[in-house]
């Protein structure tokens, strides 16, 4: 598919994006526009997909690391995590090695079909789902069980005893975590685990161990610690490192690359109920009340984090109980100004949030669908807003022209850029850098980053006509259905 050359940049930079929601955007809808079922976009390339965060797991036999990844996943519940351990693959043995396979070294590197790995790996980052091989320890076999179907997620685990080894595996990786248990535990908790899971005798477990697992121990897994960002001492045990990883693998979820261009926009922390009711409101078939119920519980969570950029000012009160509480008073120079029509639609939570605000109206008339074909048309602002923060509505950022109409405006008023908040539930990429050239100090509050826009200049995947939607006036507006 060729792209016209100003929807590029916007391509290069969500290809090297690392990680945050696209609006659930994934290869079956790819090859939906591929295929023609869907209008192609101005931003779509054959090769667009999340890319995951790939974190590497090392450490010795028994030190924890399945431990630590478990732990990991669940703390990160919100997101789509998949482990991928080194032990699958592992190389199948030959019928004389399995003869002899108390003489099979199997903590050396070329124990391992790295190759594999490395096209599974390919794979997941390109938003493919792969099949990796279930490996048997009591049969050493790769093919004894069905293979496991691995979806491309979110946050990819790589673990493994010699995960660290190979460079090329080792770039892959956005965090190294080595997994540093004492020798004689992990010695311990071998005995235990190969006795009991894998019914070894205890005599082949420790001839296996002095013969192989140690010296690989020492030669080959020790000198990549080197390589590790973060080193957990006691594995599982050290839930303080847990919980310090698991923060920072949020925060780097949680940053689009976008953000990371323009430090004034914010995209809300995604979690399931955000997602959640993403997935209720842009679905064509939902009823006019959910439509409604859902958007506001969405522009509530919008507007109070759009609030939380508003300066303060230190304040003390006395608690019941006599005591000093040290706290912050809340901006008292605020307003609302929404674009109408569907801006109305956050004007409510707006008002739960802050009692009495004012809130002043501009109207922007869409003639044509391509750039700078935007009127004002009326506009009501208070009069005084030059001394006020303004908190602006528009639920939709799609190319921008409204907004900067709308910004201009503002600042034309005497309203000082750096005084805007843009309030907008979703945003495409091509609004935002738009909005964010225009006016580098206003910030920009969003839950979601769109795709792009189609070749309508509509918002996609995107929620359709938002007023129309929300205020129930789009009884006879044609949906456009994919086939499956
Ligand atoms: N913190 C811990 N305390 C007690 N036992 C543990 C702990 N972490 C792991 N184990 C046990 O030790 C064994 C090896 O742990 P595992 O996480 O599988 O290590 P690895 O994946 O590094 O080989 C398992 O039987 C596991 O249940
Ligand atoms: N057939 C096999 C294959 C591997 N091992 C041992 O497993 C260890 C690696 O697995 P971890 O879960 O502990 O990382 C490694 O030390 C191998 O010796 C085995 O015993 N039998
Ligand atoms: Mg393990």
């Amino acid at each position: 598919m060729s792209l016209p050359m100003a929807a590029k940049s916007v391509v290069d930079l969500i290809e090297s994006s690392s990680g945050v929601h696209y609006s659930g955007f994934h290869m079956d809808a790819l090859n939906k526009i591929n295929a023609g079922t869907v209008p192609p976009t101005t931003s779509v390339a054959d090769h667009m997909y999340n890319q995951p965060f790939v974190i590497g797991v090392a450490g010795g036999a028994a030190a924890g690391k399945t431990e630590v990844c478990n732990m990991i996943i669940q703390q990160l519940h919100d997101q789509r995590v998949v482990v991928v351990n080194q032990d699958s693959f592992y190389h199948n043995l030959t019928e004389e090695e399995l003869t002899r396979v108390q003489d099979y070294n199997f903590d050396h590197p070329d124990a391992f079909d790295t190759e594999q790995l490395l096209g599974v790996m390919d794979k997941l980052k390109h938003g493919q789902a792969v099949d990796i091989p279930n490996y048997d320890f009591k049969s050493y076999k790769s093919h004894a069980f069905p293979a496991r179907r691995v979806n491309p997620s979110d946050v990819i685990i790589l673990e493994g005893i010699l995960i660290f080894h190979d460079p090329r595996v080792r770039e892959l990786m956005n965090m190294k975590i080595f997994v540093d248990t004492d020798a004689d535990v992990r010695l311990a908790r071998r005995i235990k685990r190969d006795t009991v899971q894998k019914s070894r005798d205890i005599g082949t477990v420790l001839d296996q161990y002095s013969k192989f697992v140690k010296p690989a121990f020492d030669d080959f897994i020790l000198p990549t610690k080197k390589y590790a960002d973060i080193i957990i001492p006691r594995g599982g045990d050290n839930h303080v490192a847990i919980d310090l990883i698991v923060q920072h693998i949020r925060t780097k979820l949680g940053q689009h690359d976008l953000c990371k261009i323009y430090p004034n926009l914010y995209v809300i922390q995604s979690t399931f109920q955000i997602r959640g009711m993403h997935t209720l409101i842009r679905d064509c078939q939902i009823k006019t009340h959910d439509f409604v119920f859902y958007s506001d519980r969405l522009i509530r969570l919008v507007v109070e984090h759009g609030l939380g950029h508003l300066p303060f000012t230190e304040k003390q009160i006395i608690t019941p109980t006599g005591s000093v509480y040290t706290g912050v008073d809340f901006c008292k120079r605020l307003c609302g100004v929404s674009v109408i029509r569907s801006g109305e639609s956050m004007e409510n939570a707006l008002r739960a949030c802050c009692k009495g605000i004012k809130i002043g109206k501009i109207l922007i008339h869409r003639e044509g669908e391509g750039d700078n074909s935007q009127q004002l048309i009326y506009e009501k602002l208070p009069n005084d807003i030059s001394d006020r923060h303004v908190l602006l509505l528009d639920p939709i950022l799609g190319t921008g022209n409204s907004a900067v109409q709308a910004i201009n405006l503002l600042i034309k008023k005497g309203v000082p850029e750096s005084n805007i908040i843009f309030l907008n539930l979703i945003s495409a990429p091509q609004g935002v850098h738009v909005v964010c050239k225009a006016f580098p100090r206003i910030k920009i509050v969003t839950s979601e980053i769109e795709l792009g826009l189609n070749k309508d200049y509509r918002v996609v995947p995107g929620m359709g006509e938002f007023g129309d939607r929300y205020f129930g006036t789009d009884d006879d507006q044609q949906v456009v259905v994919p086939s499956q």
